[in-house]
């Protein structure tokens, strides 16, 4: 259909006699965009019968590919202020070129924010067990946080979001990473550092196996802290608050700290911070 495409009273009582037939809500999205209707057209279409929600499973999508020296990055050729990776609505809030920043508004939803929360929580309160029997267990001062990881598609959400950041930026989810979560409690915080592995360090060898450097993050915000726990990028003078469902992603073309891309988690006041951080890899994180 043609970009002026708009909701007759024909295809919105089309929508509502499929549900009406008891045809899913996905499997109707799906058919709609198969059948050539715009993703924001259908999720309008569909929201007048209930909010819409991303689909939990979508026609396979494709798996992006990597142009030699490229590094991940959004397609905002034709200047939209709104992508829809997977189906959801995901704004681009603001974008700084270099060093290359760019905050996304509403990049997960509620739901995901809390699923993600709830199952990395369970995990975490293990992890606290495990080193509150250990003597003089490894603390770092400078990461005050407490974290986990998932394993890459581990569940439905997790693998939902993977699918939805690899088309956002255009990297394959098997250079990704599993998620990370972190929690900040109050105090806590995460001093500026960079993500890329030091080449010099020589911890850094093995790392560098499974799947060459890191050459961007995405850190989610799972929820929104009632003070503190912002962001911060000392080099460029930039604070991004952490707001439940946005996320700031930044990329770096090489392990050094010209690229600008010295960040941190600033010491939370009041509350909990609650982070998903992606780190992507230039080949397949093994
Ligand atoms: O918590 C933040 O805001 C930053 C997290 C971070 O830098 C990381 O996970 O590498
Ligand atoms: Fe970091």
């Amino acid at each position: 259909m043609s970009t002026s495409q708009f909701l007759t009273p024909e295809l919105r009582e089309w929508v509502a006699a499929q549900l009406r037939n008891g045809i899913s809500r996905e499997a109707l999205y799906q058919a709609m965009l198969s059948s050539g209707w715009q993703a924001d057209m259908a999720q309008q279409a569909l929201a007048e019968h209930r909010p819409f929600e991303p689909p939990l499973s979508l026609p396979d999508l494709p798996e992006p590919t990597i142009a030699p020296g490229s590094l991940p990055e959004p397609d905002f050729g034709d200047q939209r202020g709104v992508l829809l990776p997977d189906g959801h609505r995901v704004q681009i809030v603001m974008a700084l070129q270099r060093p290359r920043v760019i905050v996304f508004g509403g990049l997960l939803s509620e739901a995901e924010c809390d699923a993600i929360v709830t199952a990395g929580r369970a995990r975490l309160a293990r992890s606290e067990t495990v080193a509150a029997q250990r003597e003089g267990s490894e603390v770092n001062s400078a990461r005050t946080s407490e974290g986990m990881f998932f394993e890459r598609g581990e569940n439905e959400v997790v693998a939902r979001i993977e699918r939805r950041i690899a088309t956002l930026l255009n990297w394959p989810v098997r250079n990704g990473e599993g998620l990370q979560v972190l929690r900040y409690r109050a105090g806590a915080e995460y001093q500026p550092h960079y993500d890329y592995f030091d080449p010099r360090h020589a911890s850094s060898h093995a790392i560098l196996q499974r799947g060459g450097q890191r050459v961007a993050t995405l850190v989610m915000y799972l929820n929104t802290p009632e003070r503190g726990g912002a962001t911060v990028f000392p080099d460029i003078k930039l604070d991004v608050m952490a707001q439940k469902g946005n996320a700031v992603f930044f990329s770096y073309d090489r392990p050094d700290p010209s690229t600008l891309t010295l960040h941190g988690g600033a010491p939370v006041v009041e509350g909990e911070k609650w982070v998903a951080t992606k780190w992507l890899r230039q080949g397949e994180f093994v």
